[in-house]
């Protein structure tokens, strides 16, 4: 049978040591992600979300419960044996693009395969095919400083699918750009999404970024408190999301 991308099993996040100020972020959180979906996760400011990812991809380590991404639980993994599991299995884009300025967009996106210790030649040809499928083949000589907004993100995503990793994840990944750049990286990653199978869970604030998942997660206080799932089009869901969020009864500006 094949293996869900994402299993997490009853995940509990306690800050702060025992005796002394602690808060639960995260309560009991359950849920899958199976191979090739699109998932969204929203919530208000203080949600737990960022926490989720965090854990999701072994940057941080639950209080309680298990996380298995295709399979391979990470429970009792060393930080090296972390380390190893977020460069092969995780790729990861933020909402700042974290790009190093002083590489061209081709070394950036080259920098998983060369940690990896991929050869030269094999480097060359898959940042290339990633490129060509995202659109950024003729600024790979540019620098970040040379570029767009959007065109910085599109490389962000290049460089985090660029070595095939299980699960591609994303924290506001469109919270810097325009809207038509927002757009653009999205229909990238529909793109990839239902051509290449990749799968994808990314948090946003955002209802019309929302929309473009075939599934969305709603947390509150640490917990998922309903889930949408994607059946009519996507005019239809980002009405549907709209609905959820207004019954959270919360100001839209405080849905970050
Ligand atoms: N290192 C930490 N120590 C103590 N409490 C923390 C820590 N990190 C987060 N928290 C608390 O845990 C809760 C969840 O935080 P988290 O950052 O996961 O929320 P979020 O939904 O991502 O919020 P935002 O949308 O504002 O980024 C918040 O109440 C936060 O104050």
């Amino acid at each position: 049978m094949k293996q869900p991308v994402v299993s997490a099993e009853h995940i509990k996040k306690v800050y702060g040591k025992k005796g002394e100020r602690q808060h639960e972020a995260l309560k009991d959180i359950n849920f899958q992600v199976e191979s090739g979906e699109f998932v969204g996760i929203m919530g208000p400011s203080g949600s737990g979300k960022t926490t989720l990812l965090n854990i999701l991809s072994a940057l941080d380590t639950p209080t309680q419960g298990d996380i298995k991404i295709s399979g391979n639980s990470l429970k009792g993994l060393n930080d090296n044996q972390l380390s190893d599991f977020r460069a092969q299995k995780i790729g990861f884009i933020f909402q700042d693009f974290n790009l190093l300025e002083n590489l061209t967009m081709e070394q950036n996106i080259a920098l998983p395969l060369s940690l990896q210790g991929v050869s030269n030649r094999q480097i060359k040809s898959k940042v290339h095919q990633i490129a060509r499928i995202l659109g950024i083949q003729q600024i790979l000589k540019s620098y970040p400083t040379e570029v767009s907004g959007g065109q910085k993100q599109r490389v962000a995503a290049a460089r985090a699918l660029v070595h095939q990793p299980d699960l591609l994840l994303g924290d506001e990944p469109t919270g810097a750009l325009d809207s038509k750049n927002a757009k653009n990286l999205l229909e990238a990653l529909k793109h990839l999404n239902e051509e290449y199978d990749t799968t994808i869970l990314m948090v946003t604030h955002d209802a019309v970024s929302a929309s473009y998942c075939k599934r969305i997660l709603f947390i509150q206080d640490g917990e998922i408190y309903r889930e949408l799932e994607r059946k009519g089009s996507q005019p239809e869901f980002y009405q549907e999301i709209l609905g959820v969020l207004a019954n959270l009864e919360l100001p839209e500006e405080s849905l970050v």
